[in-house]
């Protein structure tokens, strides 16, 4: 059986260290890794990625590198100098994406840590097919997703974040062995909020999805612990 607690990230989506710290503490012994993303990192200036490694945790840096080609790389070498566990960049064009896989593999080497694991994002789980139109792209959110999901593949990153939605597919194109980061993950009770492209525990592990990306259902809570406990269970059952 698949533990639930390997599969599951908590977005720790605050613009305070005290709230999330409080977090932390309270899902501290049902929740092995956390994500620190755009709105905590910088209103925090990255003292919760300090936090975290102080209470051993595994850390999800997402803040999704956009750039041209020298400014992902440098950030990807910053980041790596964090030492954590996975990092986000957008899918983009092949040199920014394999300039990012490489900086992330000499980067560790000098340091002599293990290379955090690069993901990109491949489409969104707030956009639906009507907004990609709005943008000018004339493929819906699945086709565009798996295209970019081999493009990741072949840059030599490690895996992408996507919707479970497309997920399967994703790991038909790309293998198994290629890693999957899902979020709009929503129990079924759950408000869906912002996101469009949304599934609920159970069916992402199902799909095949690798890693559960939860942060209101779990953070938002009455009680936190219970939910992410829930999820847990609802990971493993499935
Ligand atoms: O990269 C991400 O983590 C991400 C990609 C994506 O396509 N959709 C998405 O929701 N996320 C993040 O996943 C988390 C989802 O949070 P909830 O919608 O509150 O569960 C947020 O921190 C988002 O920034």
């Amino acid at each position: 059986m698949i533990k639930g607690k390997e599969k599951l990230i908590v977005a720790i989506d605050t613009n305070e260290f005290d709230k999330a710290k409080e977090l932390i503490d309270k899902l501290e012994d049902s929740v092995d890794i956390f994500k620190v993303g755009l709105e905590q990192y910088v209103s925090t200036r990255g003292k919760t990625v300090d936090y975290l490694k102080e209470k051993g945790k595994k850390i999800f840096l997402d803040l999704k590198f956009h750039d041209i080609p020298n400014t992902m790389e440098s950030a990807v070498r910053a980041a790596v100098r964090d030492n954590v566990w996975l990092m986000t960049i957008h899918v983009s064009d092949m040199e920014g994406m394999r300039r990012c896989a490489l900086a992330a593999k000499e980067e560790a080497a000098k340091l002599n840590i293990e290379k955090p694991l690069i993901v990109g994002v491949t489409v969104l789980t707030s956009l639906s097919n009507q907004d990609l139109a709005d943008i000018g792209c004339n493929l819906n959110t699945e086709e565009l997703a798996i295209k970019r999901a081999k493009l990741a593949k072949e840059s030599g990153i490690d895996g992408v974040v996507c919707s479970a939605q497309e997920v399967h597919k994703i790991v038909e194109a790309c293998g198994n062995d290629f890693i999957t980061v899902c979020p709009g993950i929503r129990p079924a009770s759950s408000e869906v909020g912002d996101q469009k492209r949304v599934v609920t525990p159970a069916d992402a592990i199902k799909r095949g999805a690798h890693y559960l990306v939860v942060g209101r259902p779990i953070t938002q809570a009455q009680n936190p612990n219970e939910s992410a406990t829930s999820i847990v269970a609802e990971i493993e059952n499935a």
